[in-house]
């Protein structure tokens, strides 16, 4: 790191604080850091001399009423030296625009308030990067984003984005809305956010709320005293004092009753509980992290979902594409699941004809993912020679829509085995509910996993 002091930086806030707090941490680095409270002084500032990099709030309380000054700010710098190394420093609401200003030249941004040891990162990787681009060499490698010790794999610019982002809030205390349809990785993307956060010592606690009845509700999340219900035989903590120090994932968030949505809004506005059969309120100590499949917006304008409970659950979005919008990564998927299940049937890894490759490529996924995986594992277990052919892959009725309602329609009399009734039913619920395997899970007074069991079993 010898190479930083030599480094000059600039610092541009209109926080007299920031200023302040900044110099001290960036003096010990670096040969000089000048600081600016005044953007419309920038330009006059590059005329003058050169800076190695830029730190740029992007929260300016002034004039200019554009309603995102730091990128109008970045755009004039660049215009001056489009070389030039800028940082943002950006507040939790405007991480969405944050990573929209790196498509316009920033090289990386911070979010306040920030980890000293993350922001020297920073530092230290873009001056890295301006030398590696002064020598010529490939600025932007290692930028790409990995997710540790979870393989979150995709090449797709839309799954790169989504790591991106997920690189740069992991490490924060934003309470993260994860969206997407089923099977597109909402689980992984919330581990691998734990992971790579400060609390990634502490528990990572996961709960499917949707499975929950209202009374199940409280005394699975909040706890429960000796005595309060029959079976209340002793005390018992909550999913949110189990999470206390580490991260508490809530699943399947847009399937809870209004009931529920309330309670669950005043303990995240306290931030306490309080055990059922208490009134002695234990604090609350979770970074939160929620998932849906369920359009949540659009429940909000119909009143079916509180609006005040998505603002304090979405300080930042993840939305996960589905697996069709994810251009090049169904066949960086198939080979990866190809290995896992080869190996774990104790067979040698396939090779995968063209043909089959083009025929997995023009499926739709509904089931995204996991529907690939178990596509895969099938296709393994059943596979006669050491090529997976197309005929390999059958896709199921429900993935294929309504081909199974015709073929059972054809044979309205004919007497079924109990299996075959369990399946249709299970197919057919599932149809209804487009997919929703939460809602038909509940309709058929199952657990998700215990469906997902079944899923498996008829191979649906
Ligand atoms: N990008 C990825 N790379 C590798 N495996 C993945 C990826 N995305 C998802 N998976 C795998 O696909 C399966 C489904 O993922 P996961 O359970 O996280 O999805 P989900 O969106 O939470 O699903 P649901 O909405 O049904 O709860 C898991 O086995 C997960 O490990």
């Amino acid at each position: 790191m010898a190479a930083n002091k030599n480094a000059r930086v600039l610092v541009v806030d209109d926080e007299s604080d920031v200023l302040f707090a900044m110099k001290m941490l960036l003096r010990p680095e670096v040969k000089e850091v000048i600081t600016e409270k005044n953007p419309d002084n920038l330009l006059a500032l590059l005329g003058k001399q050169t800076f190695d990099v830029i730190f740029l709030d992007m929260n300016f309380k002034s004039a200019l009423n554009t309603g995102n000054e730091g990128l109008y700010w970045l755009r004039q710098i660049l215009a001056k030296d489009k070389e030039a190394t800028v940082i943002l420093i950006t507040a939790y609401g405007d991480v969405e625009l944050a990573v929209k200003s790196l498509r316009e030249g920033a090289y990386d941004f911070i979010i306040k308030p920030w980890h000293n040891d993350k922001l020297l990162e920073t530092l230290h990787q873009a001056l890295q990067a301006r030398q590696n681009k002064q020598k010529g060499a490939a600025g932007k490698a290692g930028r790409a984003a990995s997710a540790g010790s979870l393989a979150i794999l995709g090449q797709s610019d839309a799954l790169q984005e989504v790591l991106y982002k997920l690189e740069k809030i992991a490490p924060t205390e934003a309470n993260v809305l994860i969206l997407g349809e089923n099977g597109t990785g909402k689980e992984l993307v919330a581990q691998a956010l734990h992971q790579k956060s400060f609390r990634s010592g502490k528990p990572f606690v996961s709960v499917d709320v949707a499975a929950l009845t209202d009374t199940l509700f409280e005394s699975e999340l909040f706890g429960f005293k000796k005595g309060a219900f029959t079976d209340a035989k002793e005390d018992r903590a909550g999913r949110f004092e189990a999470a206390s120090g580490g991260t508490l994932f809530l699943d399947e968030i847009g399937n809870i009753s209004l009931a529920q949505q309330a309670k669950l809004l005043t303990v995240l506005q306290n931030r306490q509980v309080v055990p059922l059969g208490s009134n002695i309120p234990v604090p609350v100590d979770i970074r939160l992290i929620s998932a849906t499949n369920a359009p949540l917006y659009e429940m909000a304008s119909r009143n079916e979902y509180r609006k005040d409970l998505i603002y304090r659950i979405n300080t930042v979005e993840i939305t996960l594409p589905p697996l069709r919008d994810r251009h090049g990564d169904v066949e960086m998927l198939t080979r990866h699941f190809m290995q896992l299940y080869a190996q774990k049937n104790h067979k040698p890894v396939p090779d995968l004809a063209p043909a089959t490759l083009r025929k997995l490529e023009q499926h739709k996924w509904p089931g995204n993912i996991r529907e690939l995986q178990h596509a895969v594992e099938r296709a393994i277990i059943m596979a006669e020679g050491n090529v997976l052919q197309p005929q390999d892959f059958t896709f199921s009725p429900m993935e294929l829509g309504g081909m199974a309602q015709t073929a059972a329609a054809a044979f309205p009399d004919a007497p079924l085995p109990l299996s075959e009734i369990e399946r249709e039913t299970i197919r057919r619920t599932i149809e209804r509910n487009n997919g929703n395997i939460s809602k038909s899970a509940k309709e058929l007074g199952l657990t998700r996993t215990a469906l997902y069991r079944r899923l498996n079993k008829h191979d649906i």
